[in-house]
């Protein structure tokens, strides 16, 4: 006998039960969240909660044993508003986002990424972006992703190794499109994201240390240059190149005192964001 179609009503009622389970699982997990934040305070981060590593963690886990139709890419969109409605329950959770014309495309990026009803404010200037995180006034800052005949460097803003520096903690978005990217910035150490990662370095150099010099120096310490992203000369004489480089690296890495001889004068790391989820990752291909 071939198997009878449930009814609408019965299809209907169990799509309620299953609503119910979410319901119930998001109303527990947002307990859980207060907890967590007593759990940090007093570690690393101050009065800031997002942990942009850990976020990338929990995504990658459930990636990897997503199964069934639903889009991948849904799911990331989900649970980044959960990710960033837990945050705002943390503490101050708030958005400066770079806004040079009507319709740029930054905001949407920073809405995907952060939250729909994350309080939010524009800007036009990319320095007055990163004044706010600097100063305290946002927590997250969103920023084009550089390039060599961008009118302004913003990234010339996080080149001081002082505690409390801006560091780049994203690139958005983090679903692959082919599109407008940006980076994010936060006053966070960086964190290791349990996958693929890429550290930004700014790089400083003689006035007449050739690109190429200073890549080569870079893969002499052991570091896996993957792309240079700007460089600029100071009026004070000092080069300096955003270079990026494939992999986690911590604060104490034993490569950023090799790479400091030869034509390297100074290295800093700027921030270290996860590679974004590429078409594979999000289309289930092995
Ligand atoms: C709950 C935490 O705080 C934030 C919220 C997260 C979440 O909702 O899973 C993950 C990382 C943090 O941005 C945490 O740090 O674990």
């Amino acid at each position: 006998m071939p198997e009878e179609t449930p009814s609408l009503d019965a299809l209907r009622a169990e799509i309620d039960r299953i609503d119910d389970e979410i319901h119930d699982l998001i109303v527990h997990r947002a307990t859980i969240a207060a907890k967590v934040r007593a759990a940090k305070t007093g570690g690393g981060g101050g009065d800031i909660f997002l942990r942009p590593g850990r976020e990338t963690i929990v995504l990658r886990r459930l990636l990897a044993r997503h199964a069934g139709a639903f889009p991948r890419r849904v799911l990331v969109r989900l649970w980044r508003e959960l990710f960033s409605a837990i945050v705002s329950m943390q503490g101050r959770f708030s958005l400066a986002v770079w806004m040079p014309e009507r319709g740029a495309g930054y905001i949407e990026l920073a809405r995907n990424q952060y939250g729909t009803f994350t309080p939010l404010s524009a800007h036009q200037s990319v320095g007055q972006v990163v004044r706010e995180v600097a100063e305290g006034r946002a927590t997250v800052g969103v920023l084009p992703l550089p390039r060599a005949e961008d009118a302004t460097a913003w990234w010339l803003h996080l080149t001081s190794d002082l505690p409390g520096t801006p560091r780049v903690v994203a690139r958005l978005p983090v679903v692959e499109t082919g599109g407008l990217e940006a980076l994010a910035i936060a006053c966070l150490d960086p964190e290791p994201s349990g996958g693929a990662d890429r550290a930004l370095l700014c790089i400083e150099s003689g006035p007449d240390a050739s690109r190429a010099a200073v890549l080569d120096g870079l893969r002499e310490a052991g570091f896996d240059p993957v792309g240079l992203m700007d460089v600029r000369t100071l009026e004070s004489g000092p080069r300096l190149s955003l270079v990026e480089v494939a992999g986690f690296v911590a604060p104490g890495d034993e490569r950023l005192a090799l790479a400091t001889s030869g034509p390297i004068s100074r290295l800093v790391v700027i921030g270290v964001h996860a590679e974004p989820f590429s078409a594979r990752d999000l289309d289930g291909a092995p």
